[in-house]
Order: C-alpha cells, then structure tokens, then sequence
C-alpha cells in the first residue's frame, strides 16, 4: 500500500491582474513508495498550499503531480480519495460538530458503496487506539488528541496509500503531540504509508520523516535527509538558519 509521488515544476498564482500573487513559483520534488517526507519553512511559504496541489484541493496549478506514476489531474475523484487523504492541523475544525464519529466514519464508505461498514468502521477506531464505544460519542464529548485520532481514522477508512499531514499535531498538547506522532509512525510501519507531513517543527521532522524540504517564499532551498539536522548539515543560508535555531531552542530546553 505504498505509492511514490512526484511534483514537477508545480507553479500556483492566486488573484488576477495586479493583485496576483505567484505562491509556488516552481516546486519539485519526488517521494518514494513508504517515505515520509517533510516539508518544513516559515509560515506562508506555501507548504499547506503543495498539499492541497498534490489532493487536487485546489486545481489551478501548473506542471505535473504523478501520483504512482500517474497524473493527479487524471485520477477521476473516486480512485483519487481511495489513494490519497488528508489529515488537517485542527481537529476541532475538521469534525461536524453535531455529527457522530459513527457518521463521519460511515460516510466515506457509503460514498464509496463499501460493504462490511460496521466492520471496517470497528476495525479503523481501533487502528487508532480508540475503544468501539467511541463509535457513538460526538466530537464534544471527545478531547483534542481523540479528535485527532478519529480524524486520522476517517482518512484510513478507504485504505489509502498516501497520507498527507498538515501540521497533524500543532494543535495539540505537547503530551498528546508524541502520542499522535507515534500512531502515525505505528500505522506508517504497519500499513507502508507514504507521508507528506508538514509542520514547522524540526523536532517533529526528526522523529518522523526520512527527508525533508526547506521552503521559503514558495521554492524549495533544500532537500535534506534527517541526519542532516544533529550536525547542521545545510548549505543553504536559510536553511542552515532554521536548523541552526532550531538546535537552539532544543539544547536551551
Ligand atoms: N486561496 C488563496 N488565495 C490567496 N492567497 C492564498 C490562498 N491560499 C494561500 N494563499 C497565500 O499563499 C501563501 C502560502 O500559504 P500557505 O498556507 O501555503 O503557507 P504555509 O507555509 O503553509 O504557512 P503556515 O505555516 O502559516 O500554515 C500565503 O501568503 C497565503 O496567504
């Protein structure tokens, strides 16, 4: 359940005429089947906005997504949400207040005419640490991290091959943030995920990611593997900025 994913010369602008504002001026990078690759920068530089290119969220990019090889753009939206899903910073946001997670799991599976719906549904809040009983409780009556684990449930429901994770923990807890990040390292070993995650925390992508990219106004700096944080191994100034203030901040703390 693994699938690779490349973007080639990815280029967004949003507005028109004089308010035009290029966000990815030209963004490429390829991930391999099971990596998790993170895409880190300052706020703004357009890391959510790759995402939401790669799910097709918005579509008035240019240059080519291939997701296992093939278009995103020609994935008719059906096979497109059984291979890729999204998991969003806000687990508050992301769930209907007034519906059940019974109904927020069961409606991608009606959707997609699945059988065995009280099976999968069972078998996916369980994936995620919750007990069954949680089927029937209302996003109210659940605190922030179990948000986040129907939320990341809700994206497993179609068995996809390809997550990607929009700052999956920054809402939370610090307690409960390592407690997210180990569910999603526990299902990537188990199922083979491929991951796109990202976040601003350098921390998180080294608990989690194989490589990463460093953005700044909408183009990649740098392409790093993990082992490049402990030592500051960038070479782009900007990039060797935030590492470097990153292992600040950690040997400060
Ligand atoms: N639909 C849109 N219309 C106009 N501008 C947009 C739109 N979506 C994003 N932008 C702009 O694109 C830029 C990049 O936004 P994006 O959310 O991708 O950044 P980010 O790196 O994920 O930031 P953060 O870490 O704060 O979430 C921002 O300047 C944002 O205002």
């Amino acid at each position: 359940m693994s699938v690779s994913v490349e973007t080639r010369d990815v280029s967004i602008t949003f507005g028109a005429g004089p308010t035009a504002t290029k966000v990815l001026p030209s963004v490429s990078f390829s991930v391999s089947p099971g990596e998790c690759f993170g895409l880190v920068g300052e706020s703004g530089s357009g890391k959510s906005t790759v995402l939401r290119c790669i799910s097709m969220l918005t579509d008035i990019w240019t240059g080519d997504i291939l997701i296992g090889g093939k278009p995103v753009r020609e994935m008719p939206l059906i096979e497109r949400c059984r291979t890729l899903q999204m998991v969003f910073q806000d687990p508050y946001g992301s769930l209907h207040p007034r519906q059940s997670v019974r109904t927020v799991l069961s409606e991608p599976l009606v959707i997609h005419k699945l059988g065995d719906r009280e099976d999968r549904m069972r078998k996916a809040i369980a994936d995620v640490g919750l007990p069954v009983s949680f089927l029937d409780r209302f996003p109210h009556q659940l605190s922030g991290g179990q948000r986040q684990r129907v939320a990341i449930a809700r994206a497993l429901i179609l068995e996809p091959s390809l997550l990607l994770l929009d700052e999956p923990t920054s809402a939370l807890d610090v307690s409960v943030q390592a407690e997210i990040l180990n569910l999603l390292q526990r299902l990537r070993e188990e199922r083979g995920f491929t991951y796109i995650m990202v976040t601003h925390d350098l921390a998180v992508v080294d608990h989690m990611c194989d490589r990463f990219a460093v953005m700044l106004h909408g183009e990649i700096t740098e392409v790093l593997p993990r082992d490049a944080i402990p030592g500051n191994g960038a070479t782009h100034p900007y990039a060797r900025e935030l590492i470097g203030a990153s292992l600040e901040y950690e040997s400060a703390h």
